[in-house]
Parts: structure tokens; C-alpha cells; sequence
């Protein structure tokens, strides 16, 4: 299912977060948001999962509007793995995955089985199967993200939208997750500062400055030495990755490398 967003703005307490925003997921595709911080990746993505509602402008969904939805519809066709995953109520690993399904009719009783073990598959895929048991409260930043993450697979939705998800992995984990978005066949739209892991994992890229987007393309056609330079103020030496060729961004501590930002 292919996501756009049509000229979305986003105003709140008298500023302007995103202005004018054009943006458009392929179906199947997965789509990068870079940009430096307060750029506007996070508000452009809660228009997606719906946390805010855009001032003007259209989220599309596939042919349907977003806000032809109702709540629970567009809970089944988009998941949201977002940055502040703090929770309240310790509730177990297993509980927590398995409210991936809220949106989803109860299914009959033969059918549990099915659920079950769509939450066993997304735990073992996420590697927090032996943390089925442990409260929410107890666990790490990262052990605490994979659970987000496989609730929002257990969500089985056609949109995955995730907001810097590998702030808290290890490289493991890192790996891992992104080999799963490149794999797993649904439209992908991820916000990530990591341009490096970006160009191993997406297949475009949006790039992102004051409130709207830039440039977009292959990470080859963006993570150019010029366009980093223009968008983060920082010089990197763009190299292909020796085995599979995409871009990878190297960076020195020398000050020519870096604009005004020796604070
Ligand atoms: N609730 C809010 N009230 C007022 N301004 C906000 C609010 N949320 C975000 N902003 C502002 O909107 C702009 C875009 O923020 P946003 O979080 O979308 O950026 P971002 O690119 O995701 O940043 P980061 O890389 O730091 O996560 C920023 O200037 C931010 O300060």
C-alpha cells in the first residue's frame, strides 16, 4: 500500500512544524526520513500513525484518505513503533506483544492457537522470547524497544512506520531489525540519524530540512558529500561499501570538516 502525504502542514501554539510537505512511499518500498534534529521527521510520521491531525494538507493511505478512516481501521493498516516507548502499568512482554491484535475483531476460539503463535513468532524474530514472562518496568531501553517492535508486527498492518528504532539496539540487534525491514515486504517508513545504516536499509531516501523535504532518491543520489554538507553542516567522505556498493559516510574530527558548530 503506498503512503503519500500532500502538501501537509502542521501548526500548533502559533509555530509552524512542517510546511507544505510532500512525501510518498511506494508500495513495499522502504522509505527514509533523515534530517537534523527538529526537522520535522517525527511530526511528518505521527501524521501517518495518526497522532496528530495535519492543519492542511492530505494523508493518504493507499486511494483512501486517512481521515475516511475510523480509529480502528487505520490501527489494521498502519503501525507505529515510535521514540517515547515509557510505559506507565508493568505489564508482562507476552501481555504488552499480544496488544499488537486490540485492533483486530476477537477472533474465535479455534483461532487463538493462530494469535498465539503470531505472538511467538514476532518475540522469537525480535529476540525477546525468553523475556515473554518479565515486566515492561523491569527491562532495558533496548530489550524494552524490541517489545515495541514486535507489537507492532504482531499488529500484521501494511504500513510500518517507525521513528529512530534503533536508538537503544546494539549492532546486533541494529542488524537485525533493519535486514527484517528490507525483507518483510511492507511499506516502509523509517526515521533514522544513522545515515549509514539509512543507505544499507532503504530504498530512497528523504532528506529533511526546516519542515519539509529537500531532496529525495536513491541513497546513493542523496548521500552525496554536497547534500550532507548543505543539510547537516558536516563534510563526510562518501565511499561504496566495499561488498555491496552503497554509500557509506565517513567522518573527521577536523574542524574544516564541520560548520559553525564548535560550541
Ligand atoms: N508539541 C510541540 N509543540 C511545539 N513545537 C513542537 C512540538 N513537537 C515538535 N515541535 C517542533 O516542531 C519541529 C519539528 O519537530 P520534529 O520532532 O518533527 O523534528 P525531528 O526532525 O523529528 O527531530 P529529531 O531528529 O530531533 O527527532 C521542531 O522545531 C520542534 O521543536
Amino acid at each position: 500500500m503506498h503512503v503519500t502525504l500532500d502538501g501537509v502542514s502542521v501548526r500548533h501554539a502559533g509555530a509552524t512544524l512542517v510546511r507544505d510537505l510532500t512525501l510518498h512511499a511506494r508500495s513495499g518500498e522502504v522509505l527514509g526520513l533523515v534530517g537534523p534534529n527538529g526537522s520535522g521527521k517525527s511530526t511528518a510520521l505521527r501524521c501517518v500513525y495518526r497522532a496528530i491531525r495535519p492543519s492542511s494538507g492530505t494523508v493518504w493511505l493507499g486511494n483512501t484518505r486517512l481521515e475516511e478512516l475510523s480509529p480502528r481501521e487505520s490501527a489494521r493498516t498502519v503501525a507505529a513503533v515510535t521514540q517515547g516507548n515509557e510505559v506507565g502499568l508493568d505489564f508482562t512482554v507476552a501481555e504488552t506483544v499480544a496488544m499488537g491484535r486490540f485492533p483486530h475483531p476477537a477472533r474465535p476460539r479455534d483461532a487463538a492457537d493462530s494469535v498465539e503463535s503470531l505472538c511467538r513468532t514476532a518475540m522469537l524474530r525480535t529476540d525477546i522470547a525468553d523475556l515473554a514472562g518479565r515486566g515492561l518496568l523491569s527491562l532495558s531501553g533496548g530489550q524494552r524497544q524490541r517489545v515495541m517492535i514486535a507489537r507492532a508486527l504482531v499488529q500484521q498492518p501494511s504500513v510500518l512506520v517507525l521513528d529512530e528504532p534503533t536508538n537503544h539496539l546494539d549492532v546486533r540487534h541494529r542488524i537485525s531489525l533493519l535486514r527484517y525491514l528490507r525483507e518483510c515486504g511492507l511499506t516502509v517508513l523509517v526515521a533514522l540519524h544513522d545515515l549509514n545504516l539509512a543507505a544499507l536499509c532503504c530504498d530512497r531516501i528523504a532528506v529533511f530540512g526546516d519542515g519539509s523535504v529537500t531532496s529525495t532518491g536513491a541513497p546513493a543520489e542523496v548521500l552525496t558529500p554536497e547534500t550532507v554538507r548543505r543539510v547537516f553542516g558536516v563534510t563526510p567522505d562518501v565511499v561504496p561499501h566495499p561488498r555491496t556498493g552503497v554509500p557509506q559516510l565517513h567522518y573527521a574530527l577536523d574542524p574544516e570538516n564541520t560548520e559553525g558548530n564548535d560550541s
